[in-house]
């Protein structure tokens, strides 16, 4: 984990790395929303939007939500559980709503809403969520600290429950987390409780 300059010293950086996991901001302040107008060259044979190009405009709206809550350049680590409920159409309005779930110590989770919208006919459908996940990097690429979220309203307060779960799960799938420390996650298998 990398430390901004003048941090590297060890008393500056117990500071440094204590004051960024005292501070706690709220998931309303990396509250973001995108739109986009499906076009011809945005859609299939069918007319349909490309599962791909929504991927990577929900990239942008998660990277944008991640960046607010860290102020820092974030990368994505792992994209999860995007569902495709409809098929979105050429000329619809896409609205992507992102906002951080829970920070770690250098990560976010970053939960997704998609909205498919057809002015003319005055029909909206939700069409698509997603959990994405991103790292807080410095200019070399290293790893930085990111500040600590306090969750405030019921679904905020649930979305950070389950985040700790959701990021066992993709540790545990990645090879990077082993089954056995994924306590809240067996919890829940034993459990029964929602994600
Ligand atoms: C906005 C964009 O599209 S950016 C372009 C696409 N993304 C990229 O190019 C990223 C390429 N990947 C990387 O740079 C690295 O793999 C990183 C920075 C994501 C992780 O680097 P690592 O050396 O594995 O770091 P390390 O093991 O120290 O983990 C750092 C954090 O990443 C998290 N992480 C690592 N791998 C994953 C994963 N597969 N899924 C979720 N989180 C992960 C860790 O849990 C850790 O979080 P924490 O500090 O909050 O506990």
């Amino acid at each position: 984990m990398s430390l901004p300059a003048g941090m590297q010293a060890s008393n500056h950086k117990k500071d440094y790395l204590c004051r960024m996991s005292t501070i706690l901001k709220s998931p309303q302040g990396s509250f973001t929303i995108m739109n986009e107008l499906v076009l011809p060259n945005d859609t299939n044979t069918l007319n349909n939007l490309m599962g791909g190009r929504l991927l990577h405009w929900m990239d942008i709206a998660a990277a944008i939500s991640a960046q607010k809550h860290c102020n820092n350049i974030v990368v994505t680590a792992s994209v999860d559980n995007v569902s495709f409920r409809h098929a979105i159409k050429l000329g619809d309005v896409i609205t992507i709503e992102a906002k951080v779930t829970r920070a770690f110590s250098t990560s976010m989770e970053v939960r997704l809403d998609v909205w498919a919208e057809n002015i003319p006919s005055g029909t909206r459908v939700r069409s698509n969520e997603a959990y994405y996940t991103f790292v807080a990097i410095d200019a070399n690429g290293k790893t930085v600290p990111v500040p600590e979220i306090l969750p405030e309203s019921e679904p905020e307060k649930k979305l950070f429950d389950g985040a700790l779960r959701r990021r066992q799960l993709r540790l545990v799938l990645a090879g990077k987390m082993k089954a056995h420390d994924a306590t809240e996650l067996k919890a829940l298998f034993l459990n029964q409780e929602g994600l």
